[in-house]
């Protein structure tokens, strides 16, 4: 482990020095684009402005005979789209580490668009060993092609040792943003005979007891994810960065979709996946605090200014803790606000 004083140094002669704090960027929904497709891709442009992140997909969806189309598709995007202009996140999700494409893709991307990219997504880590490996990769690159902002780095929790270790994964570097579940691939990982990408599941429920006279018995579908989400999160927040549902499969089932990104939201997520244009709309509608929610939040830090004491507010008992909740909901749609016009409108900034 580094020490204390090693963890911000960086890590090749000339990189530039890791970032302390997180960039503040709202990230609700990571829309995932093909960039292989010219079609798709140029439709970007006038996606962009409605999404807070663009990823390029180089991984899984991407047919191995068009990976060298998906990482120069992704060169090109990053230079057709003004994205930092437009206050838009660009992402690349790259192969895994065990493939033979991440090496030159990620040479590529530094050499290429070393300044424009702010997240390289990383699939099926296992442990910190491999964000030692990609940060170290990362610095020289950065050093070599004079990248004057590190390139940040987000995991996807998606094998069953990635989630046997995913507090080291958390703080295995400063260049760590965030974690997404990925629950195709750890649903493949564990065995679990389902063949859905996310959501639930109808045969994973629990049943009441029979009755005497042999009547129908009440049963209730429960969430197979909640354990390693719940780990996720816990592990995300004790280091400082950001939890995220992954993708939902269902294209055709926008209620089930929106369920399950206010699940996440609900548990502490700051966003989750959008895999078709259809769930742009839901994640940033789930994904931003209710404006009620907010109000009444507002309400809770006027009633004690100094975040301490006790008060009542409809019927309610407000404390310091119930203000330190307040204080993320309105910091959450402050950050919002500052970049949505509509919803500064809806919360009153
Ligand atoms: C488990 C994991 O790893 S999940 C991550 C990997 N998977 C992905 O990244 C999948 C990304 N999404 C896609 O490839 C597509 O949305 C699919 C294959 C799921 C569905 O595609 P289609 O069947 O073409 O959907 P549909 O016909 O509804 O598309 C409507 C329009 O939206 C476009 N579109 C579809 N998906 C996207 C997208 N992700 N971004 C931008 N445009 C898109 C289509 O090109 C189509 O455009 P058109 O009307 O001009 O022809
Ligand atoms: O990559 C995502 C997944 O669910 O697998
Ligand atoms: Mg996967």
């Amino acid at each position: 482990m580094k020490t204390a004083r090693g963890f911000f140094k960086p890590l090749a002669i000339g990189a530039p020095a890791p970032w302390r704090e997180l960039p503040a960027r709202v990230e609700r929904m990571i829309h995932f684009v093909p960039p292989h497709l010219d079609k798709v891709r140029a439709k970007v442009g006038e996606i962009a402005p409605t999404v807070d992140v663009i990823l390029a997909n180089l991984e899984d969806a991407i047919p191995a005979d068009a990976k060298g189309a998906a990482l120069a598709g992704t060169i090109a995007l990053s230079r057709e789209v003004d994205f930092k202009a437009l206050g838009v996140g660009l992402w690349v999700r790259i192969n895994c580490l065990n493939s033979p494409w991440h090496l030159d893709e990620v040479a590529t991307l530094v050499e290429k668009a070393g300044d424009r990219i702010d997240v390289i997504m990383v699939p099926k880590v296992e442990g910190p060993w491999d964000i030692f490996y990609i940060d170290q990769l990362l610095a020289s690159l950065e050093a070599k092609h004079g990248v004057t902002r590190p390139i940040l780095l987000h995991a996807i929790l998606e094998t069953a040792e990635g989630v046997m270790n995913v507090e080291q994964i958390a703080g295995a570097s400063p260049r760590m943003q965030g974690i997404s579940l990925g629950p195709a691939d750890l649903a493949a990982s564990r065995a679990m005979k389902t063949t859905r990408v996310g959501g639930g599941h109808p045969g994973y429920r629990v049943i009441e007891d029979p009755h005497a006279d042999g009547s129908a018995r009440a049963s209730v579908q429960q969430d197979l994810w909640h354990y390693t989400f719940a780990k996720m999160v816990d592990a995300c927040a004790a280091h400082g960065i950001k939890p995220f549902y992954g993708p939902f499969g269902a294209i055709d089932d926008p209620v089930a979709c929106e369920q399950q990104f206010r699940n996440a939201f609900l548990m502490g997520c700051a966003g989750a996946w959008s895999l078709h244009p259809s769930q742009i709309a839901i994640a940033k509608q789930v994904f931003s605090p209710d404006p009620a929610e907010v109000a009444f939040a507002k309400r809770i830090l006027e009633a004690m200014p100094d975040g301490s004491g006790v008060a009542m507010i409809d019927g309610k008992m407000q404390d310091d803790a119930t203000w330190k909740q307040a204080k993320v909901m309105v910091d959450c749609a402050r950050q919002i606000a500052a970049k949505d016009a509509e919803y500064a409108a809806l919360y009153g900034f």
